[in-house]
This record gives C-alpha cells, sequence and structure tokens, in this order.
C-alpha cells in the first residue's frame, strides 16, 4: 500500500489535471450520451442503455469489495465499504434470516434503484437480473474495471473511481433531458440518479483526497493519471458497445 503524506506540489495541480483529461476523455461527450441529452433516443435504445449498465452497476460493489480487501487499515476499510452498502442496500441485521427465502432483500441500495429504473422504463426485473441480452462489448468492458482493481496499485485502483469527479454534473443534465424527452419513463425511476448525485460527489471528494495523500512522487501521478484514463475508456467502450448494436447487428443481442 502507498505511504501517505503531503506531497509538497499545490493541491490544485493533480485535481486540475484530472479534470483537464476528463473534460476530453469522460463519456459525456460520447455520441450516444449526446443523443440521450438532445432527447433523439428511441425507447427502445434508451432500454437497451439501461440493461447494459445494470451489468456496470451490479459490478461495482464487486470491484469496490476488491479494492476493501487491499486497504490497509481499518479506518480506510471503515470508510470505503458504505460504498458497497450504497449499491447492495444496508448490511442485513437480521443476517440470513432475510436471504433463507431465497431472494435477495428489497431494502433500497443502487441495485435496487436501477432494477426500479428498468421497470419505469418498461424492463422486467427478471430479465435485468438474467443478464441476457448483455452485450459482449459491455461485457468485455465491466470486465477490464473489475480486472484492473485486482490486478493493479491500490493506488491506480481507488484512482481509477475518479471518473466520479464528472458523473454528478452529467446525472444533472441526464435527470433534466429525460424530465424533459422521455416523460413516459415513470418519474419514480429517476431516483437512482437523484441520489446518486449526491454520493458520487462524496466519494470522489473522498477518493481525491486519498489519491493526493498517497502520491509521493511526479510518477504516482503518471500512474492516477492513466488509471483515470483507462477508465475513460471503459465507459466510453461501453457506450461504444450500446450505440453500434443500435445500428447493426441489435436483433442477435439484443433484450427485446
Ligand atoms: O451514469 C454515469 O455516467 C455514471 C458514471 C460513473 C463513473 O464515472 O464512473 C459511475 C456511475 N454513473 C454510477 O452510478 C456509480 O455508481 C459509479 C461508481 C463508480 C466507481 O467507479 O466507483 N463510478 C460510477
Amino acid at each position: 500500500m502507498p505511504e501517505g503524506g503531503p506531497n509538497g506540489r499545490p493541491d490544485g495541480s493533480l485535481e486540475e489535471r484530472l479534470r483537464a483529461l476528463g473534460e476530453r476523455r469522460y463519456h459525456h461527450r460520447h455520441p450516444f450520451n449526446l443523443r440521450m441529452h438532445e432527447g433523439a433516443l428511441t425507447p427502445d435504445e434508451l432500454r437497451r442503455w439501461i440493461l447494459n449498465r445494470f451489468h456496470y452497476q451490479r459490478h461495482i460493489p464487486v470491484k469496490d469489495a476488491l479494492i476493501l480487501a487491499r486497504l490497509g487499515t481499518r479506518e480506510l476499510r471503515r470508510s470505503w465499504i458504505r460504498r458497497i452498502h450504497d449499491h447492495d442496500g444496508p448490511p442485513a441485521l437480521d443476517g440470513p434470516a432475510d436471504t433463507a427465502r431465497g431472494e435477495a432483500p428489497r431494502s433500497e441500495g443502487g441495485i435496487e434503484r436501477w432494477l426500479r429504473l428498468g421497470e419505469a422504463a418498461g424492463l422486467d426485473r427478471d430479465l435485468l437480473l438474467s443478464g441476457e441480452g448483455v452485450l459482449p462489448g459491455v461485457r468485455m468492458a465491466v470486465d477490464g474495471y473489475v480486472n484492473f482493481c485486482r490486478n493493479a496499485t491500490v493506488l491506480e485502483a481507488v484512482a481509477s473511481s475518479l471518473t466520479e469527479l464528472f458523473a454528478p454534473d452529467l446525472m444533472a443534465t441526464r435527470i433534466a433531458a429525460w424530465e424533459r424527452h422521455y416523460p413516459w419513463v415513470e418519474p419514480e425511476g429517476l431516483r437512482y440518479f437523484q441520489v446518486r448525485v449526491g454520493q458520487g460527489r462524496r466519494d470522489s471528494g473522498e477518493a481525491m483526497d486519498l489519491v493526493r495523500a498517497w502520491c509521493g512522487s511526479r510518477a504516482d501521478e503518471e500512474r492516477v493519471l492513466a488509471a483515470f484514463t483507462f477508465k475513460c475508456e471503459v465507459l466510453w467502450s461501453l457506450l461504444d458497445a450500446v450505440e453500434f448494436a443500435g445500428r447493426a447487428g441489435a436483433e442477435v443481442h439484443d433484450a427485446g
């Protein structure tokens, strides 16, 4: 695990470099997102995005568990574990009784809210849970992210979450665009994004503090920027796959 400690450079510099990189490479610029915001997506395209993004969502707590296992102190683990609860829902205090019925508890968490987003757009939760219709390129992108968090240094793994510096603003744009252009999606479905705006700000702030404290050299900063770039490419590839499926061969891999 990297040593903590100040890096002797102005605090803003690394964050400024990350923000400049994200301005160019984050998926807010992807043509699929631009079409989403303009209101140009068909219902099938929007549903395809929701279904494929669910594959990403359900792997976020998996990659966070991989990071958690590699954090070296109680304090860091106590803080990071919150991310898993945010997605999977709060801990099941009554233990196995909660899951003895063989079904996941329905207490709220991001995964449950995403399933409700699917339902609000007309997608059955069992379809999302089945994984049917997830595009090959999306599987590759998500595998890439999980494996990165498994194999890279913990500094790089945490740095790869820093795309979340940009997610809250993108989600605010998305909420406004969906209310305006896709009123057929029941408003309850937007709750995932409404809750996530605050969580994303908090999580990216926490990750930025850790990365700043752990960067001991210019070479570390370059590793952080490379990890961030890699994650931008994960998000970009995911949307490439969704976009392309709409143009060719959609019937092969499409849920509908
Ligand atoms: O909808 C989006 O544009 C978007 C982007 C990102 C991101 O930038 O990684 C995340 C999320 N959403 C998200 O919902 C989420 O829970 C999340 C966790 C993480 C992460 O890397 O730990 N990124 C993101």
